[in-house]
């Protein structure tokens, strides 16, 4: 099985603690370890915003933010690197062929920004349709996506499953500045939409959600399922591949 993992920066390092590092690496390895192909994108999370923010203050526009924003997400994409055991590729790949390529070769890819103009969810699903993967998680900070931001909705509603162009449509509002917070951005939910590609949202803080989403589709977030699909998700636990 195939999949590309996302993190977002305020799961991986909100602060910069090694052991929450150390316990996302550890998954990753594990599901590598156990046979997968694994490709891992990591956000900038809050230093990103932090380093906008002063920069937006300074007068740079949004391209010259999104690209410190980049360069944060590889910062932390090379945290990461630095827990993972020598099959990690020792640097952030900078396009999809290059990861593509450390994945063909068993390695597993941690990237970061590609491009200005959207965010490593974007990088995610691009690289999970470059790749042809098979499932693509967002481990992010909510547990799922929801009907509007349930950190200023009270009564926002959390979606168990949704096509991809009912995401499409519940994010179609949330603005792209640079630092812009969304479970899944819009090119992100388009590139899902058009690739097909099985995804889950859901809360990666504690980082074995992931292994039991890669493993047992078992999850509390949010399905994305391909328009048509029927309910027989396959997941790593019984897929022979
Ligand atoms: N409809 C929605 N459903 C869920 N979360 C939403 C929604 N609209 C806005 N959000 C916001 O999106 C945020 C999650 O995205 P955010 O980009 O902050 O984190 P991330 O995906 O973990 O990546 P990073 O920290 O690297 O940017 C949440 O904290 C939430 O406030
Ligand atoms: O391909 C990319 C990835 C990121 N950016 C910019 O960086 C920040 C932080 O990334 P997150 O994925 O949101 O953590 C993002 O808001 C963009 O400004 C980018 O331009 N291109």
């Amino acid at each position: 099985m195939k999949v590309v993992v996302s993190i977002g920066g305020s799961v991986l390092a909100p602060d910069l603690g090694s052991e929450r590092v150390r316990a996302h690496a550890d998954v990753i390895e594990d599901l590598a370890a156990e046979g997968c192909t694994v490709g891992t994108v990591v956000g900038g999370g809050g230093v990103a915003r932090e380093y906008i923010g002063a920069a937006r203050e300074l007068g740079a526009n949004e391209i010259e933010l999104d690209d410190i924003g980049i360069d944060v997400t590889r910062l932390n994409a090379r945290l990461l690197i630095a827990a993972l055991s020598e099959q990690a590729a020792p640097s952030p790949p900078e396009d999809y062929e290059s990861a593509g390529a450390a994945m063909h070769r068993g390695d597993i890819a941690v990237m970061g920004g590609v491009t200005p103009g959207q965010t490593t969810d974007a990088v995610s699903a691009a690289l999970a349709e470059y790749t042809n993967a098979d499932l693509l998680v967002y481990a992010t900070s909510v547990p799922g996506v929801f009907s509007d931001d349930p950190n200023e909705t009270d009564d926002a509603q959390k979606f168990d499953e949704l096509t991809a162009s009912e995401l499409v449509d519940v994010i179609a509002g949330l603005e792209m500045n640079a630092g812009s917070s969304a479970p899944v951005d819009l090119l992100a939910a388009k590139l899902i939409e058009r690739s097909g590609v099985r995804t889950i949202v859901l809360d990666g803080t504690e980082p074995e959600r992931i292994a039991d989403a890669v493993r047992f589709g078992e999850h509390e977030g949010t399905d994305i399922v391909p328009e048509g699909a029927d309910d027989q998700m396959t997941y790593w636990a019984s897929d022979e591949q």
